[in-house]
């Protein structure tokens, strides 16, 4: 192939210039954060030069003063920094995109100060707010001339000698008709606040100074006390409770990246899909949406990431496919997982304090990351009703301490790291609880989802000494357990409601022969009675004795939901955005050993005696069945109105009944 030309694309600064001018930033507002950017960098880079030794004046005190003259529609930014001397402006400002940053940080080391500035654009943007730019400018350098830059936004300029005497420079804008909002003091209060309150340099109006300064994610961890923590937290967030938890980040390599992440208390309110991190540049202010920088599960955190390494003129939805930001969103992940486990092995009853607000997204992040998942699968606990291994040395061991072998295992439950809250209830994680119930219900997990409707069940399973872990976070619970379930190889989970663990229930009572005439067992009594009474085809009546030291203390009914089909009706109605119903078809069991069921027992047998039909123990019995029926259902919170309304009246009656006899 022959080649016809080589050469240098050409750009016409006449037609680039109202592009740069409109298009640079989605933001108007954003000019004052640059112009104040560059401020900030001069005076860096003015200290900077003076510890070169290349600076013998004497370096000010830094600031940065804002002047607004209404009269003239003019609004000015001065700082007292580096300056430029008239080839410097023609180098770094008449050249579009032409940053003095890499050439500077490389010759002189940048020590502490960071350079904001990198890509030349910045100081364009005025142009998105003003007719007319001018730059009033008097370098460090030694006998240097002032110079005075003006330019009306088209791509012509004039430069000449300035009369300035004061070493910096000042920017000043003469504002478009349709931007005249930043010559109120107000709308440039704001701005300062909101851009650049970290910024390390004060920023005064009217001799007010405006923005915080001090950054203290750029402070070593080592030098900050949890109050300081408290304090910067409470100054991003005002008004809200105090953080439990946060991981400070600090590094250099191979990205740099500080920040404090907070875990907040978790309340209902929170949005979880939506950031509240704080995006910072080198301490400015960029945005508080970091969606696209943040794995998804760590978007409920809040609190502030700085780093110069997020390139933030770009667009947004292509920082999701920057390798850099995916890279720092893994980082991320994992300092987060590295501060859990410090915790989780250093303060294991703070762990447990905080477990509450953060259980949410570490199990969000489990089923989302794996890589968080390997991290932190075994500090995820449960609270539990096992009450734990005793704390106390029991009473018949030696009040003289002895020194402990390997292996004593009083030793090993004295040095046991705590595992209650401070309401003194039990956590455990999933690998202990397999372990410790593997002789009597292996690879079986009995859990409850709430502890209202299944404290009955949890009572009942409690009492057999079988061991019941509580998951009642609805939110991400019912999703956690299916991937349990898909992680841990043939562990199961069953609710407490599902169904009556063989060591719950009294086999030796079930054959008992009641009836001598009918040859029938009480169970079959029973089952028959109540299936007559309630005349529902679609409840499956079944009845076993529950096994208790006290037969008052176990209900007289209980109503069972088998796992599989419970778990398959809550899918459905959650693809249909539904609640859903209490189904229909369900198991009514009965419990033979309770007194009240012997005694209807008793009441439905004379009953008969009296003959059928109408006889008062007959009614008596059939209301006592939709009676028991209504209880266990009550305590699954599964009536409706019109059932309460049923349940009512009938109770008043029996009632009645009762007292008139
Ligand atoms: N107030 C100032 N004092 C001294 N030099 C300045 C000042 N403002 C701008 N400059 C010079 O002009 C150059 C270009 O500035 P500009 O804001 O366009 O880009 P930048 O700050 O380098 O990068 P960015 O586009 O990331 O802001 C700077 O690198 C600096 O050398």
């Amino acid at each position: 192939m022959t080649m016809l030309e080589q050469g240098t694309i050409t750009i016409h600064s006449e037609n680039i210039f109202p592009i740069i001018k409109k298009s640079l930033y989605s933001g108007h507002e954003v000019f004052l954060r640059e112009l104040i950017s560059n401020a900030v960098d001069a005076i860096q880079k003015l200290k900077m030069v003076s510890r070169a030794g290349e600076f013998s004046g004497e370096v000010a005190e830094p600031e940065i003063l804002i002047a607004i003259d209404k009269d003239n529609k003019t609004l000015s930014v001065t700082d007292n920094g580096i300056g430029m001397t008239a080839d410097e402006v023609k180098k770094y400002i008449n050249q579009v995109a032409f940053s003095s940053a890499e050439e500077f940080i490389q010759k002189y080391q940048a020590n502490g100060e960071s350079i904001i500035g990198h890509f030349g654009l910045g100081f364009y943007s005025s142009f998105m707010v003003a007719q007319k730019v001018e730059i009033d400018t008097l370098s460090y350098q030694k006998d240097a001339q002032a110079v005075h830059w003006t330019c009306d936004g088209s791509p012509n300029f004039t430069l000449e000698d300035s009369p300035r005497t004061q070493q910096g420079t000042t920017v000043t804008l003469t504002l478009q008709e349709e931007e005249l909002e930043y010559l109120e003091p107000a709308r440039i209060r704001q701005l300062i606040k909101t851009y650049c309150d970290f910024m390390p340099v004060p920023i005064k109006l009217d001799g007010e100074v405006l923005n915080k300064q001090k950054a203290i994610w750029r402070q070593s961890p080592r030098d900050l006390k949890t109050e300081d923590y408290l304090e910067f937290y409470r100054y991003l967030y005002p008004y809200q409770e105090d953080p439990l938890l946060w991981v400070h980040l600090n590094t250099d390599y191979p990205f740099q990246i500080n920040g404090i992440l907070f875990f907040p208390k978790m309340r209902p309110d929170v949005d979880v899909t939506k950031g509240q991190i704080k995006l910072f540049c080198s301490q400015v202010f960029v945005s508080d949406h970091c969606e696209e920088i943040m794995p998804r599960f760590l978007l409920p955190m809040r609190g502030v990431i700085d780093s110069p390494d997020i390139p933030l003129n770009v667009s947004r939805s292509a920082l999701q496919v920057d390798r850099t930001v995916r890279k720092i969103a893994d980082f991320v992940a994992k300092k987060v997982g590295d501060r859990l486990n410090e915790l989780y092995k250093e303060n294991r009853s703070e762990y447990i304090t905080c477990w509450q607000d953060i259980a949410t997204f570490v199990k969000y992040g489990v089923m989302n990351d794996d890589k968080f998942k390997k991290q932190v699968e075994d500090i995820i606990i449960y609270r539990t009703t096992y009450q734990g291994e005793p704390e106390t040395k029991p009473a018949d061991t030696p009040t003289v301490e002895v020194q402990g072998q390997e292996g004593d295992p009083w030793q090993e439950v004295t040095t046991k790291p705590a595992q209650k809250d401070q309401q003194g209830r039990t956590y455990t994680t999933i690998k202990e609880y397999l372990e410790r119930n593997k002789d009597r219900h292996e690879n079986r997990v009995f859990y409850c989802s709430d502890e209202a409707t299944q404290a009955t069940y949890v009572e009942l399973h409690k009492n057999q000494g079988l061991e019941v872990l509580f998951m009642t976070d609805t939110f991400i619970d019912s999703h956690f357990i299916s991937f349990l379930e898909r992680e841990l190889n043939n562990v199961q989970f069953s609710r407490v409601d599902a169904d009556l663990d063989k060591t719950l229930i009294d086999e030796n009572k079930a054959a008992e022969i009641v009836d001598s005439t009918t040859n029938k067992t009480r169970s079959e009594l029973i089952k028959e009675i109540f299936e007559k009474a309630l005349n529902k085809p679609e409840i499956t009546i079944r009845t076993e004795a529950l096994k208790s030291d006290d037969p008052q203390g176990t209900p007289p009914a209980m109503v069972l939901l088998p796992e599989f089909f419970r778990r398959l009706r809550e899918m459905n109605a959650l693809m249909q955005q539904q609640i859903a119903q209490f189904p229909k078809e369900h198991t009514l069991v009965v419990n033979t050993s309770h007194p009240l069921i012997q005694n209807l027992v008793s009441l439905s047998q004379s009953s008969i005696i009296q003959g059928e039909g109408q006889s008062p123990n007959a009614e008596l019995a059939n209301m006592i069945c939709h009676h028991v029926y209504d209880l266990a259902l009550i305590s699954q919170k599964a009536f409706d109105a019109e059932a309460m309304k049923t349940f009512v009246e009938r109770s008043n009656q029996v009632l009645t009944r009762l007292t008139s006899k």
